[in-house]
C-alpha cells in the first residue's frame, strides 16, 4: 500500500512529505493508521544528528496514537478497529527484563529496533525502491505504520486520538518518572529542570503524588506561567541567580531536594541536579537524553555522601500495561493533558512543530491526520 509520511532524508534536513510504499504486516505484526502524533524533543534531537543511533532516511515520529486496520498471522492481543498506542518500550512479558519485575526495558526486539529495523531485519517502508528505515519501532510520521504486535497499547475508544498520543511518551516519561521511579512520597521536596514536554508532567506527577516543594528551574521565564498552573510552587530562572545555582536550590530546599528531575538534556545541568540533591539520601533522575559524545561528571564526594544517580527511559512504564491506565488517569481527570497540545498541525506543517519547538514556544506541537 501507499502512505503519506514526512520522511528525513538526512540529518540536519527539514523533513519531506511524500507517497512511500508500506508492506502489509508480516506474522506477529499489525498494521496502524496513525491519527495523530505528538513532536517531542528526542524526534528533533535525532533529525539534528545528534543521536547516536541515528539512521537516515528515517520515518521518524514515536508518540502517536491511531486504529489497527489490520492484523498479521498469529497476531492474538489486539483486533481490526481497535484503539492503540504505539509503544518505543515494548512489553513481551517473556524476555529475560519483563519476567525480572525489575525494568520496563523490554528486550525482545531492542537489537533490530536500534537499527531502524523490523524484528525480522529488514524495513517495511521504501521510496522509489530504496528501503527507508524504521525509527524507535514506531515512525508515527507515516499515516501508516507497521509495529510488532507487542509494541502496541490498547486503549479505549472514547480518548481523542489527538490529546491521547502525548501518552505515547511525554505524559508517561514525566510523570511515570515521579510515580514509578522516583516513587515521590507526600511531603517530599522535588526540583524539576526543564519546564518543556517532559517537565511539566513531571509537575503534575508530583503534585498527584503529593509533594511538598515543587521547584521548577528554567531559563525561559514565559515557562514560569506553564509550570505555576501544574503544580509548581517556586520557580527558578538561572539567568536570574547572582550566586551559585546549586547552593541556591540548597537553600531554598533546607538542604536540598528529595528528589532531582533533569528534563533537558544538558549535561551540565545534570550535574546541577545531582547536587542539588539532600545530603545522605537525595536522588538524581536523569529524563533528558545527551546528545551523541557527552558525558556526566560529579566530585565521587557526593555520592559517597549519600547522593544517587539513577536515569529513566519511558518513565519506567510497562507500556501495555501502564499506557491504558493513564490514558484513564486523564479520561477521568487524574491528569490533564489537553493544555499543554499548545499546536494542532498538518502533515504538511511539521516543520512548523520543529520551529516552534527550538524558538520556546510550544509545549507540544500535534500532528493530526
Ligand atoms: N528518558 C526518556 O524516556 C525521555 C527523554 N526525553 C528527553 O527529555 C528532554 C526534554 O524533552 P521535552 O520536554 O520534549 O523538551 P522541550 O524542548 O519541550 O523542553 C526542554 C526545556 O528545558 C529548558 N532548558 C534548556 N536548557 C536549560 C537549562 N540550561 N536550564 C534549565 N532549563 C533549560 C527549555 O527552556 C525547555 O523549557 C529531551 O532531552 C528529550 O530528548 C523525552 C522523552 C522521553
Ligand atoms: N538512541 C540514543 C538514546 C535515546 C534514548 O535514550 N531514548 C529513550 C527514550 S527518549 C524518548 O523520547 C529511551 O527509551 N531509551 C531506552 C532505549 O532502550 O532506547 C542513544 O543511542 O544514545
Ligand atoms: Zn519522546
Ligand atoms: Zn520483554
Amino acid at each position: 500500500m501507499k502512505t503519506r509520511a514526512a520522511v528525513a532524508f538526512e540529518a540536519k534536513r527539514p523533513l519531506e512529505i511524500v507517497e512511500l510504499d508500506l508492506e502489509g504486516p508480516k506474522p506477529g505484526e499489525v498494521l496502524i493508521e496513525i491519527m495523530a502524533t505528538g513532536i517531542c524533543h528526542t524526534d528533533a534531537y535525532t533529525l539534528d544528528g545528534l543521536d547516536s543511533e541515528g539512521i537516515f532516511p528515517s520515518v521518524l515520529g514515536h508518540e502517536g496514537a491511531g486504529i489497527v486496520r489490520e492484523v498479521g498471522a498469529g497476531v492474538t492481543s489486539v483486533s481490526v478497529g481497535d484503539h492503540v498506542i504505539p509503544l518505543y518500550t515494548p512489553e513481551c512479558r517473556q524476555c529475560k527484563s519483563c519476567l525480572s519485575g525489575k525494568t520496563n526495558l523490554c528486550t525482545a526486539i531492542r537489537a533490530t529496533q536500534g537499527k531502524g529495523l523490523m524484528p525480522d531485519g529488514t524495513t517495511r517502508f521504501s521510496y522509489k525502491g530504496q528501503p527507508i528505515y524504521h525509527y524507535m519501532g514506531c515512525s508515527t510520521f507515516s499515516n501508516f505504520t507497521v509495529l510488532p504486535e507487542i509494541a502496541v497499547a490498547k486503549i479505549r475508544e472514547d480518548a481523542p486520538f489527538q490529546t491521547s498520543c502525548y501518552v505515547g511518551c511525554g505524559v508517561t516519561t514525566g510523570v511515570g518518572a515521579v510515580v514509578n521511579t522516583a516513587k515521590v512520597a507526600p511531603g517530599d521536596n522535588i526540583i524539576v529542570f526543564g519546564l518543556g514536554g517532559i517537565g511539566l508532567n513531571v509537575l503534575q506527577g508530583a503534585k498527584m503524588a503529593g509533594a511538598n516543594m515543587i521547584v521548577g528551574v528554567d531559563i525561559n521565564p514565559d515557562r514560569e506561567e506553564w509550570g505555576r498552573r501544574f503544580g509548581m510552587t517556586h520557580f527558578v530562572n538561572p539567568k536570574d541567580v547572582s550566586g551559585d545555582l546549586v547552593q541556591h536550590l540548597v537553600a531554598l530546599t533546607d538542604g536540598g531536594a528529595d528528589y532531582t528531575f533533569d528534563c533537558t538534556g544538558n549535561t551540565d545541568v545534570m550535574r546541577q541536579a545531582l547536587e542539588a540533591c539532600h545530603r545522605g539520601w537525595g536522588t538524581s533522575i536523569i529524563i533528558g537524553v545527551a546528545e551523541a559524545g557527552k558525558e556526566i561528571a560529579t566530585r565521587p564526594f557526593q555520592l559517597v555522601t549519600g547522593r544517587n544517580w539513577r536515569g529513566t527511559a519511558f518513565g519506567g512504564a510497562k507500556g501495555r500495561t501502564d499506557v491504558p491506565k493513564i490514558v484513564d488517569w486523564y479520561m477521568n481527570g487524574k491528569i490533564e493533558i489537553d493544555p499543554m497540545i499548545t499546536h494542532v498541525l498538518s502533515l504538511e506543517e511539521i516543520n512548523k512543530g520543529f520551529d516552534l519547538m527550538h524558538a520556546g514556544e510550544s509545549i507540544r506541537s500535534v500532528v493530526v491526520y
